[in-house]
């Protein structure tokens, strides 16, 4: 609702201004707009041409993305989409579940806090989302990146998706951005329960299965593989496991540089050689389920596991809007919002 008003006291050519109310916004990767290959590849576009993803010259890298990857990968990625739209609301998993966290979040939140939720890549697009916001009357804006491990790649270039909004507006609103949770008490507590839920004595191993990144990355001082390895340590601490039967690993690599290791699929494949028969997999990286967790893992990797000599490969969801979830983004909002929202 755009609650602009004209100041009090203000001449007649004052412009009506919208002010005085807290938001929060909820911020995920994104997702094609529909389950068409057009649309896939609009998204596609979008997501790898953000050199914070894909750091090549542009000389160089687009000529290859338009040339080759956006005539290609589109309709195999559709395909793979396919097999995971959420038939009972019509969106993409992530979509649905970042939209539901967001809704409940709401919920919690108090009198007068404004939450909303956008794509950093696709549609409802952060910009526009803001503009929604600041239209409303936010102008104080907590930035929600939906990662619980910092990476440039993920919540460096959310953040930098508002301040490029930010850079066009006359008056921008004051921001704070949501510190990296990997090692929050209450996100481990999450992951570990729904480990336990989801394992039993038959389990012979649980794979801690993160998004990887080119190695390179890391070596220029991105934090994201030291807090991946510090969420897998604490989650091995609280649920007694040790690194042999909970051993960490990155998946989905893409394009042909050396990303981080030892690669989800290996492993997977070396259970399977070694004779286990059941073995699960989390996702700790992930706090909705996504094409890289349902398809990737929950069908391809399943897929692997068999082909290998292996019998169950069991896919552990995410948190999604899960109670226990929408209990850590409360806390951790309430906090950062403190001096902007009364305690
Ligand atoms: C160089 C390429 C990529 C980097 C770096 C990268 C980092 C990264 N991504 C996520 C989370 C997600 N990625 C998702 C999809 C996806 N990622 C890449 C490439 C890179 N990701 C591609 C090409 C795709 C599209 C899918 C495909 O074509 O196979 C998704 C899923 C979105 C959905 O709608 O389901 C998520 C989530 C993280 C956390 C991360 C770095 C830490
Ligand atoms: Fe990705
Ligand atoms: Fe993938």
């Amino acid at each position: 609702m755009d609650i602009a008003t004209k100041p009090a006291h203000a001449p007649a050519e004052h412009p009506p201004v919208a002010l005085g109310k807290v938001g929060v916004l909820l911020i995920n990767l994104g997702t094609p707009e529909a389950l068409t290959t057009g649309a896939v590849r609009k998204y596609l576009a979008e997501f790898l041409s953000d050199r914070r993803v894909v750091d090549y010259p542009a000389l160089v890298w687009q000529p290859v993305l338009r040339g080759i990857i956006l005539n290609t990968r589109p309709a195999k990625t559709k395909k793979a989409y396919a097999e995971i739209w959420d038939q009972e609301t019509g969106e993409s998993p992530l979509r649905r579940y970042t939209r539901e966290q967001a809704e409940k979040l709401a919920a919690r939140m108090p009198e007068g806090v404004h939450v909303d939720w956008a794509m950093r890549y696709g549609v409802p697009g952060t910009a526009e989302t803001l503009d929604r916001m600041q239209a409303a009357g936010c102008d104080r804006i907590l930035l929600v990146p939906l990662y619980p491990q910092y990476s440039a790649t993920t919540t460096g270039t959310a953040c930098d998706a508002a301040y490029a909004w930010a850079m066009k507006k006359p008056w921008m609103p004051a921001f704070r951005t949501m510190p990296a949770f990997h090692d929050d008490d209450g996100l481990i507590e999450a992951l570990a329960d729904t480990c336990r839920r989801h394992t039993d004595e038959t389990t012979e191993r649980v794979i801690l299965s993160f998004h990887g990144l080119p190695e390179r990355y890391f070596k220029q001082g991105d934090p994201y593989h030291c807090h991946c390895q510090k969420t897998a340590r604490l989650m091995r601490e609280k649920l007694g496991w040790t690194t042999e039967f909970a051993p960490l690993a990155f998946q989905s690599k893409f394009g042909p540089e050396t990303w981080l290791g030892p690669s989800t699929e290996d492993l997977v494949e070396e259970a399977a050689k070694e004779g286990l028969k059941n073995i699960a997999v989390i996702t700790p990286g992930f706090v909705s389920d996504c094409i890289e967790t349902l398809e990737e893992v929950g069908l391809g990797l399943a897929e692997t596991f068999e082909e290998h000599g292996g019998e169950s490969l069991k896919a552990i969801p995410c948190l999604n809007s899960s109670d226990a979830f929408i209990d850590l983004l409360e806390r951790l909002c309430l906090r950062e919002l403190q001096g902007w929202v009364a305690s």
